[in-house]
């Protein structure tokens, strides 16, 4: 799947001018010096790419269990400011290093992360942020005790676009919302039988690999900032099981219903890591991009590809009683970023944006455990935690064992 972001994102950047972009942006004097634990296929382009046009942050490591693999990499993407590490403990007794990226498998998400919020380093934590609700709760509790920042990595929510959709929804020129879908299939072959993806124990299955899902049903379901608070039911929820290890979920659809104080709305997704070919002769690259949409009382909001809303996105709103189709797109400012952004910026390059203005924010002086509350658009801990908590009874309600 990397290498399907690299060649868009490669697209992209060269549409955007990107490089040259990157080649003239100046860092300031003292950039947060960031490394890395794994030499992972989504480095490229969730963290390399963002940081070569962020000014206030520089990569200074890369931590693999083989020290040669993290060397390889620095080597192809030239990050002429980093060094190898061979191993994640080392990299993270660096006392020069201020915070981590860790885009290691499901499984070892919180075991890292606080091993590296206690070793003093701010934490951007690949999604899923952990293995289920209870260790996303042990995250929030040592960022507390430490003060250091830890944010899931779920970039869309941190994109322009996605909040354009929130503010259309809960604008109430459309009433309320009634029932929100979230689909997203991969064709069987797209991931070897061996990626960290299909092993239990890593904490792989769809619904963990594929929980953008959850995040955006459920971000559009509740009136901000009420996820929390909400009371989930899981009407159905069915999975198909790996052919070797059951307890991985290769595909899951489900149906619940998120009940908050003034609101009922359903949801319904689908998620698969290994769709089926067509007719079991051409895999299905069409569903390559997720989909999302939006029954509100007085019109149907679509917004397509909404994990990755950067590389092109179309967002309309089609009124029940005219017809009438508006279209809206938004990559740049908008109701959380105020005005701020460009247009070549992507997902995680907002992502980055987020996370470096509230590690500052931090470092001169705010709350950890207030950052959902300041300006600018954020994902919350709380926010991490509601999320895995609808996918723990997802799996419940499907007889797949939770992950530990
Ligand atoms: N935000 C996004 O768009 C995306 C996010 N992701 C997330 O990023 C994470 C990594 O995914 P991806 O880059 O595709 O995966 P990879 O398999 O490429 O990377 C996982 C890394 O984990 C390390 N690792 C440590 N222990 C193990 C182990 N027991 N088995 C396998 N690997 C191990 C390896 O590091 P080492 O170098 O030390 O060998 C490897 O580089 C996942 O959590 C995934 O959900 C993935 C794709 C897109
Ligand atoms: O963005 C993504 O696309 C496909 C997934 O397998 C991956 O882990 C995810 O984050």
């Amino acid at each position: 799947m990397s290498w399907a972001l690299d060649l868009i994102l490669g697209a992209h950047n060269w549409y955007q001018g990107v490089s040259k972009i990157a080649a003239s942006t100046k860092k300031t004097a003292s950039p947060l010096r960031l490394g890395i634990l794994g030499a992972a296929a989504i480095n490229p382009a969730a963290i390399f790419d963002p940081v070569s046009t962020h000014p206030d942050v520089i990569i200074v490591g890369i931590a693999a269990r083989s020290k040669s693999k993290a060397e390889a990499q620095i080597k192809q993407y030239s990050l002429t400011s980093a060094r190898a590490y061979s191993s994640y403990d080392d990299l993270l007794s660096d006392p020069t290093i201020e915070a981590v990226y860790v885009p290691l498998p499901n499984g070892l998400h919180a075991e890292w992360a606080i091993k590296a919020l206690q070793a003093g380093k701010h934490v951007l934590l690949e999604k899923p942020i952990a293995s289920n609700a209870q260790q996303v709760r042990d995250i929030r509790r040592v960022s507390e005790e430490t003060g250091e920042v830890a944010l899931e990595a779920f970039h869309w929510r941190l994109y322009p676009a996605a909040h354009l959709v929130k503010s259309l929804v809960d604008s109430g020129e459309y009433g309320k919302a009634t029932e929100v879908k979230a689909k997203w299939e991969l064709p069987a072959g797209l991931f070897a039988k061996d990626d960290i993806r299909f092993h239990y124990d890593l904490a792989g299955g769809s619904c963990m690999d594929l929980m953008y899902v959850f995040s955006a049903t459920s971000y559009y379901a509740t009136p901000t900032p009420n996820l929390k608070d909400a009371e989930v039911e899981v009407l159905e929820a069915k999975a198909r099981p790996n052919k070797t290890d059951p307890r991985i979920d290769d595909a899951m659809s489900a149906t619940y219903v998120l009940r908050s104080d003034s609101h009922s709305t359903l949801c319904k997704i689908e998620a698969d890591l290994a769709a089926p070919w067509l007719w079991g002769l051409v895999p299905k690259f069409w569903t390559l991009m997720p989909s999302l949409s939006i029954e509100m009382e007085q019109a149907t909001i679509l917004f397509p590809g909404f994990a990755g809303p950067w590389s092109g996105h179309a967002i309309t709103v089609t009124d029940k009683a005219t017809g009438k189709v508006t279209k809206h797109s938004q990559y740049v400012d908008g109701a959380q970023w105020g005005q701020r952004g460009a247009r070549f910026w992507t997902t995680y390059r907002y992502q980055l944006e987020a996370f470096v203005d509230k590690v500052r924010a931090v470092q001169a002086g705010a709350d950890v455990r207030r950052l959902g509350e300041m300006s600018g658009p954020w994902v919350s801990l709380d926010e991490s935690e509601a999320v895995v908590g609808i996918v723990e009874k997802v799996y419940e309600k499907a007889g797949i064992p939770l992950r530990k």
